[in-house]
């Protein structure tokens, strides 16, 4: 397989592709902004010839979406001018389900809808989108219209399929089937909806071999070096590109594919501007700050844990940043709104987890902040490709404090970063350095010092406003159980509060949380 790797120039496509049709093409130049992009313009639109199963990696922001999406619609079209030119709709048939794009998270699905639609405009095409998070009621209804192609999580797509949907008992009769991002849909631990929907779709051989599939990252030919100890010790040979392909046809079961891979650098973007700053863990609020203030525009800051999204928002709303949080542990409907927020405002700060870090196409994002050094060099080069998209120009910083040290070095390693290694490296780490390394960002001191200040006093005002958080907690907890004892808390709430804590304190007084 790995021998027979086709290499495409997707330099060399362009959207005069005889496969598309007109209408289609109008489509696609309306949406792309076609006018204003350069480079992109002339780059892959076009779906290599025939119907095999393709596998793509290429850059971060380079059109993934419509090299998959323009067969796939394309595709579709042709099928559905067969069908009615040769038999007239029968009243009450089963319109048929053509195609199914899965995405890892519930934003992506939704503009991979979206982007889809505007592609479709005249080519009387309907998308679905399903995801958890929102009602299932409303998603049944649209698949009631028979949409042709239906983009989704997993999980709410297994979900409707076990209970039976009609439409989607189709499911093992679609032409196209693509998993977007598929190293992340791949990773052991997630989606082991997946699993029971590959095997579904792989049952019948004979309707297998009429699908076409598409496999589609950046990262998808990225590998990591082993540590020493598990080379030796355990013996595990190590990862190449050709591996991990290898792995990936096999858990999908795609057949003879065609492999496109365009990637340079690791995946990242060539207009990208890469940096760092090595810092305290004190000091990266001040640095963050100090960027903020110092260079304006819509700047996405990407942490590792929900617990640092909703520490960061919190100080940067008390500095009058007006961040905007994105996580899993936040309701969907407000998720779609701050990235609605974040989208509609040139100057916008985002502060998300990596749910933000994939797929999602937000238009001049300017600024990528890693606050924390990504674990994983698939995400440093996600995160990262939220900016410099579709030859735009972005600037990433990665923040680094000493006990992350020994992470950016493994990312160094795995990206092969290339640039002198600085003093600043050897500072925290007594250890061989390799001699690849991020530029250091350059920061104005006295700027940087005039924000400290301001800073610190946000940060104090943050802790204080902590505690009263935590105290009002604890009195909605007496409320709870004044509720459950059916002790009727009237206005004076506060009081009663107090009262009802005085004489419960006996009763619960191994309670570490009932100090008021
Ligand atoms: N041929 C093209 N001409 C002009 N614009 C394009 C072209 N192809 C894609 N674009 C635009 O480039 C942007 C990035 O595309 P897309 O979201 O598909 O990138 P991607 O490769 O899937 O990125 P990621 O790896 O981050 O998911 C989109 O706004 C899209 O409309």
């Amino acid at each position: 397989m790995v021998e027979n790797q086709v290499k495409i120039n997707w330099k060399s496509l362009t959207f005069d592709d005889p496969d598309l049709t007109s209408r289609g093409l109008v489509a696609v130049e309306e949406c792309t902004d076609y006018n204003l992009i350069g480079d992109l313009k002339t780059t892959h639109a076009k779906p290599p010839k025939g119907r095999r199963d393709i596998i793509g990696a290429a850059e971060t922001g380079s059109g993934k979406t419509l090299a998959f999406g323009l067969p796939i619609l394309t595709g579709i079209y042709n099928e559905k001018s067969m069908i009615f030119d040769d038999v007239p709709a029968q009243a009450g048939s089963r319109k048929p389900l053509y195609a199914l794009i899965l995405t890892p998270t519930r934003e992506l699905a939704i503009q991979v809808k979206n982007h889809l639609t505007a592609a479709a405009k005249f080519l009387d095409v309907n998308i679905a989108v399903l995801v958890g998070g929102m009602a299932a009621v409303k998603q049944e209804r649209i698949l009631s219209k028979g949409p042709e192609i239906v983009v989704a999580t997993p999980g709410r797509l297994w979900e409707l399929i076990q209970q039976g949907n009609s439409h989607l008992s189709q499911i093992n009769n679609i032409k196209f089937l693509v998993i977007d991002e598929t190293d992340r849909m791949l990773e052991r631990g997630h989606f082991e909806e997946l699993q029971d929907l590959l095997e579904r779709l792989n049952l019948d051989e004979s309707k297998k071999k009429t699908r076409q599939n598409f496999v589609f990252s950046a990262t998808l030919t990225l590998v990591h070096d082993l540590p020493k100890y598990l080379k030796t010790k355990m013996k595990k040979s190590e990862m190449t590109s050709q591996r991990k392909l290898q792995k990936i046809i096999d858990v999908l079961g795609v057949t003879d594919p065609k492999i496109v891979d365009v990637t340079q650098g690791g995946g990242t973007s060539k207009t990208l501007t890469e940096s760092r700053i090595t810092c305290g863990i004190e000091e990266k609020d001040h640095y963050i700050y100090y960027f903020l203030r110092k260079y304006p525009g819509r700047t996405l800051i990407f942490c590792n844990s929900i617990g640092c999204v909703r520490r960061l928002t919190n100080l940067l709303g008390i500095l009058e940043c007006r961040p905007l949080p994105l996580h899993a542990a936040m309701q969907q409907k407000q998720r779609l709104k701050n990235l609605e927020r974040f989208r509609d405002n040139e100057g916008g700060i985002l502060v998300a987890t990596d749910v933000a870090a994939r797929g999602l196409d937000i238009p001049k994002v300017d600024h990528v902040i890693h606050y924390q050094t990504p674990r994983t060099s698939e995400s440093y080069v996600h995160r990262s490709g939220r900016t410099a998209r579709a030859s735009q120009q972005g600037i990433t910083i990665l923040l680094i404090e000493p006990s992350e040290m020994q992470n950016y070095i493994k990312l160094c390693k795995t990206l092969s970063k290339s640039s002198i290694v600085n003093s600043c490296f050897r500072k925290f780490c007594n250890c061989p350095i390799p001699g690849e390394d991020l530029p250091v960002f350059p920061v104005d001191d006295s700027y940087l010092k005039a924000v400290k200040e301001r800073v610190n006093l946000a940060r104090e005002l943050d802790k204080l406003e902590l505690e009263v958080r935590k105290g009002n907690s604890e009195v909605g907890w007496l409320q709870k159980t004044a509720e459950e004892m059916d002790i009727i808390v009237d206005d004076l709430y506060p009081l009663c509060c107090c009262l009802f804590s005085y004489c419960c304190i006996e009763f619960f007084n191994n309670n570490q949380h009932f100090k008021i």
